[in-house]
């Protein structure tokens, strides 16, 4: 294994994924290119923190649930704090422990997270600074009618030119330079539409690649509803806050 091979560091935030986070952290751990899995359990009512440590994830708990975006922040920066330590026990060469990428993974992906490494290769050889995972058709269906994925596309694509496929994909790697021009991130599920805008803002490449990932999909019932109607909001407020007025279009 070369000396980048194990440098990728996963951040995989969760809010009660007790059910799924082993197979979860055990795929993404199995991959040559990640060194170390971090797990926030976003206030999670379940045993998810207790089930990804068993799995082998290094956890962080937020005692309260604080969204999708904040749980990422803590992720990176417990991800910095371990690098950190880590450095100081190799004394001089902290280049050997930094991460190259961070890898970002929904708790849900199952075994299925084993088919992430594809969004390495880019970020690693430069020739990205995000990747996006796409996913393929689901195999259980969901509720969704795609209006939140238009308003993401819509506002992207309107800000910056680059027509997202995918704009709400969570699976995504980033070179440091990446997550550094979208910092602060976006609050709640906004975090994603705003990461693919403040990327391309910053003159960096983002590509879209397709990935076989499965994942839990939203339902038509009330919960499913509630849980799309929180993210239009997040995806709407990220957007405007970059600056679209899709109000003044003629
Ligand atoms: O308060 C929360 C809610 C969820 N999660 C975790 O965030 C991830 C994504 O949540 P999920 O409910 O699976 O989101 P989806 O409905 O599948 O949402 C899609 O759209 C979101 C943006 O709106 C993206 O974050 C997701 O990656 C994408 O799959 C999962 O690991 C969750 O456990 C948190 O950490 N905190
Ligand atoms: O189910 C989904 O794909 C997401 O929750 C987004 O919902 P949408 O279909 O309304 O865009």
């Amino acid at each position: 294994m070369g000396a980048m091979a194990a440098r990728v560091a996963a951040v995989v935030p969760c809010k009660d994924e007790a059910e799924r986070i082993a197979d979860t952290v055990a795929a993404v751990l199995a991959l040559p290119q990640v060194g170390r899995v971090v797990v926030v359990d976003d206030g999670s009512t379940d045993d998810t923190a207790e089930v990804a440590r068993a799995a082998g994830a290094d956890v962080v708990v937020h005692p309260r649930n604080r969204g999708k975006a904040a749980a990422l922040s803590t992720g990176v920066a417990h991800v910095r704090d371990l690098e950190r330590v880590a450095a100081a026990g190799e004394a001089d060469d902290p280049e050997t422990t930094a991460p190259a990428a961070l890898l970002f993974v929904d708790g849900d992906l199952r075994d299925t997270a084993a088919n992430l490494g594809v969004l390495t290769d880019d970020v690693l050889a430069g020739r990205a600074a995000m990747t996006i995972a796409t996913l393929p058709a689901q195999l259980t269906s969901g509720g969704g009618r795609g209006l939140v994925v238009g308003l993401a596309r819509r506002g992207i694509e309107a800000l910056t030119g680059f027509r997202a496929v995918q704009p709400l994909s969570g699976m995504r790697c980033l070179s440091p330079g990446a997550y550094a021009a979208a910092t602060p991130l976006a609050r709640g599920w906004g975090v994603e539409t705003a990461l693919t805008v403040d990327v391309l803002r910053a003159g960096l490449e983002v590509l879209e690649v397709p990935c076989e990932l499965q994942h839990r999909v939203s339902g038509t019932d009330w919960r499913g509803q509630l849980h799309r109607a929180g993210q239009y909001r997040d995806v709407w407020l990220a957007l405007v806050r970059r600056g679209w007025r899709p109000w003044q279009r003629g």
